[in-house]
């Protein structure tokens, strides 16, 4: 068959063998984040139709003011995830703390923990401006049958299994990786079937466009205001092109696609920058090196970060590797 005819469920059924631990439990799971993106894609299309605009009034453990597309594509996703009972355990940028989902019933051999962003670029929601969902999955390290802890959330990213994002834009992509390459699924609303339109998908090595909240700019280290500066000057192939969406997932697709780097440092005013490690940076971070790119926190691998605190936030430079290495030796030069 023509792969590019292959719907997302033949796609998992095809690979199921390549995992590591395969025995279909990580195809279902992957199926039911399929389900849920599905219904959430529903409620996002319609969004301005129906009262789901605007902030609920609560804020999370982050101290953000909760949007009410936050709260409904957290439960939606918690729901299909639960009801499924394909996992032990669940962390979300909307929980203050994980939920263990039957995890101490010896009865339940399941031996995933998922953690989600269940909509990534809040602030878009209410302007019609693409958001997304990311999510990021782990074998638990506890014993099966015991109740799921801590420590199965905080692992270091290269522990990961599958990561992936849903891209809610012009047209909605489902784009995973298990470990073998960067797949782009893209839904026929029609039917409501993703077919598979970007096979192996990877970052140019270097592109022409950064992507990065220059109002914060006088905030910036000194080598990420420097690096900046060098993607302005009028030299070579510069300057490059800025480009920021304000949502993760789409700055981060946009620039997988075409070449870029998305960058969200830390500043004076935030001493380690905005995006969590668990459910934004881990994932993407997989996903770019599985595409041939690379994501640091400006010093570090983002993959071999060990995690303290599940809703902990880290610098985060990630794209193209020959560009995320540039803005590297701009940091480390000026820090000397
Ligand atoms: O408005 P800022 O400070 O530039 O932050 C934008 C960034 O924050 C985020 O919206 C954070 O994600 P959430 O919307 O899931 O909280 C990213 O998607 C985006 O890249
Ligand atoms: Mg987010
Ligand atoms: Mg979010």
């Amino acid at each position: 068959m023509e792969k590019r005819n292959q719907t997302l469920g033949e796609f998992i059924i095809e690979n199921q063998n390549s995992f590591a631990y395969s025995t279909g439990e990580l195809s279902k799971l992957i199926n039911a984040i399929r389900l849920a993106a599905k219904v959430v894609n529903h409620e996002v299309n319609k969004a301005g139709l129906v009262d789901i605009l605007g902030a609920v009034g609560d804020t999370n453990i982050q101290g953000e003011d909760q949007q009410k597309l936050d709260v409904l594509a957290n439960e939606k996703f918690i729901q299909t995830l639960r009801k499924r009972e394909i996992v032990c355990g669940i962390a979300s940028e909307e929980e203050d703390s994980y939920i263990s989902i039957n995890s101490s019933d010896e009865n339940h051999q399941n031996k995933y923990v998922v953690l989600i962003d269940p909509l990534d670029g809040s602030s878009n929601i209410d302007v019609n401006v693409s958001v997304g969902t990311i999510f990021s999955i782990y074998r638990r390290v506890t014993k099966v049958g015991t109740p799921v802890t801590m420590e199965d959330f905080l692992q270091p990213g290269k522990n990961q299994v599958a990561a992936g994002y849903v891209v809610y834009g012009t047209s909605t992509m489902l784009v995973y990786t298990t470990g073998h390459g960067v797949n782009g699924f893209t839904l026929n609303p029609a039917i409501g079937t993703f077919y598979l339109s970007h096979p192996d998908m990877r970052f140019p090595k270097a592109g022409k466009i950064y992507s990065v909240n220059e109002g914060n700019y006088i905030h910036f280290p000194q080598g990420v205001k420097d690096y900046i500066k060098y993607c302005q000057m009028e030299e070579g192939n510069r300057p490059y092109t800025s480009r920021y969406i304000g949502s993760l997932v789409s700055d981060f697709h946009r620039n997988m696609i075409k070449g870029g780097i998305y960058m969200y440092p830390k500043s004076s005013k935030a001493n380690n920058g905005k995006l969590r490690l668990l459910y934004e940076c881990n994932p993407m971070a997989f996903l770019a090196e599985q595409a041939q790119g690379k994501a640091s926190d400006g010093h570090n691998r983002i993959l071999d970060i060990q995690p303290t605190e599940l809703h902990q936030r880290v610098p985060f430079f990630c794209g193209s590797r020959l560009m995320v290495e540039k803005v590297e030796e701009f940091i480390a030069e000026a820090e000397q």
